[in-house]
Parts: structure tokens; sequence; C-alpha cells
């Protein structure tokens, strides 16, 4: 049985200018000791205007936290005017980036084709993308979650090859539980999780899926973090509002302790 560290990664959305970033990534520091560093991994996700300032804390401070990013570009580089490319984060020591927030998707008409795309240019990079997917409330009240999501999850892994998908992140996150305050019971999580597990046994093996990390996010606090991560196929948060609250954030790496 592969053990999985749990990943517990902020994503900022667009919060925290550079010097707000900066202040952030200090007050995380000073909380964060070495014990919280063993048991679980930290992330930050920050808009790409911060990513120079919390690269600078995070080397300079030797701090054991991750950055990472929240889009990139499928394209290595060129005319493109407005995208960062993935080489460009890399070049900043980004770990992470995600792909497919379902933001994206909503907002800026992201496709599964696309965000495909993006994970193979995260992989070529270097990066490791976090992949996001998850169902509309219209689609869970007609009880299509589990259809929905696996098939943002094949779409988005369509032609990547079994070394890169075993070290991707996948975040399960229902559109109607983010930024709502109405989390999905844990029952509902590893419902999702438990089938993308599954689907991932099935693209790949049984052991790739026991080493893919799968985050639920979506109204994730300190008062029910918890209960979401005693579920056997949820290895993690993607934590949006609560994330910029640093004491709150703190709180959610140990969940352990609530
Ligand atoms: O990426 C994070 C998710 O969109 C969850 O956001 P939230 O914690 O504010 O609901």
């Amino acid at each position: 049985m592969t053990t999985r560290t749990p990943l517990m990664a902020g994503n900022w959305k667009m919060n925290l200018n550079h010097l707000e970033a900066i202040r952030h990534v200090q007050l995380l520091s000073f909380a964060l000791n070495e014990k919280d560093y063993d048991a679980v991994e930290v992330a930050v996700l920050a808009p790409f205007t911060d990513l120079r300032s919390v690269q600078t804390v995070i080397e300079g401070d030797k701090l054991k936290m991750k950055f990472g990013a929240q889009d990139l570009s499928a394209h290595d580089s060129g005319a493109y005017t407005g995208e960062v490319s993935g080489a460009m984060l890399a070049k900043l020591n980004c770990t992470y980036v995600t792909v497919g927030h379902s933001e994206r998707r909503e907002y800026h008409g992201e496709t599964d084709e696309l965000c495909n795309a993006k994970v193979k240019a995260a992989f070529k990079n270097g990066l490791t993308p976090i992949l996001c997917i998850g169902e509309g409330l219209d689609v869970r009240k007609a009880g299509n979650q589990v259809a929905h999501t696996l098939a943002q999850l094949d779409g988005g892994l369509k032609d990547v090859p079994a070394e890169q998908a075993e070290t991707i992140v996948i975040a399960y996150e229902p559109v109607w539980a983010i930024g709502t305050g109405e989390v999905a019971t844990p029952e509902d999580a590893q419902e999702v999780c438990g089938a993308i597990r599954g689907r991932l046994a099935e693209l790949y093996s049984q052991e790739v899926a026991d080493k893919v990390r799968i985050q639920y996010g979506g109204s994730v606090k300190s008062g029910n973090v918890a209960a979401i991560m005693a579920q056997p196929d949820v290895d993690g948060a993607l934590v949006g509002g609560a994330s910029l609250d640093a004491d709150e954030f703190v709180k959610i790496v140990r969940f352990r302790d609530q």
C-alpha cells in the first residue's frame, strides 16, 4: 500500500498583491514548524505577479513550503499576449500549477481539450499539474457527479503516459461547494474521490492509481477539514478563501489536531 503525503495547497485566486504575498508567506513561515512539514506538504498557489516575491522569501529563508501558479499557457513561447509559459514558471522554481480550475473553465471557456494541452505543457516543463475537476449543481442534482467528473478526468489525461500520470495531483472540486460555504459531506467527497482512483486504475494500473494524490476542494475550513481528510481516497485539500487567513490555513495544515 502506497503512503501518500497529504498536500494542503492554498489557492489565493486573484487576491494578495506581491507585498501582501510576502507578508502572508512570512506569517505562514512563523507558524509552521518541522513537525508540520514532516506530516504534510504545504503549498501556496499565487497570482503570477506574486511569484518572484514568493520565491525570494521561500528560497531566501529556506522554507519547506512549495509554491506554484494558478494557470499556464498551453504554448511554449511566442505571440500569445497575456499568456505565461510553463518554462517561465519553471524558471521561477514553481513546483505546482493548477490546470482547469472551475473558474477558468467557467469564465475563460477552458475545455477538457485545452486542459489536456496545459497538463502536457506542465509536465514538459517539469511542473506538477493539479488538475481540477468537478460537477456543477445541476449535474449533482441529477445524480451524475461521478460520470461528469470522470469524463473531465479522461479528457485531462488523454495521451498522458503512466510515468507522468502517477505524479499528477487531482483536485476534486464540486463547483457548488466553491466559495459558497456549502461544503460537500465527507461521504460526497469520498464517493467521487474513490471513483477517480478507480478510474486511474482502469486508465493506467492500480499501482499508478495508488500513487496519485487526490485533493478535495470547496469551502474547506479548519472546522470541516478533519472529517474530509479521514476519507480513504482524500489526500489533501485545495483551499481557496480560508487560505487567505494565515491562522486558519495553519489550522487546516494541522488537520489532525482539529
Ligand atoms: O481552489 C480552491 C477552490 O476553488 C475552493 O475555494 P473555497 O475554499 O473558497 O471554496
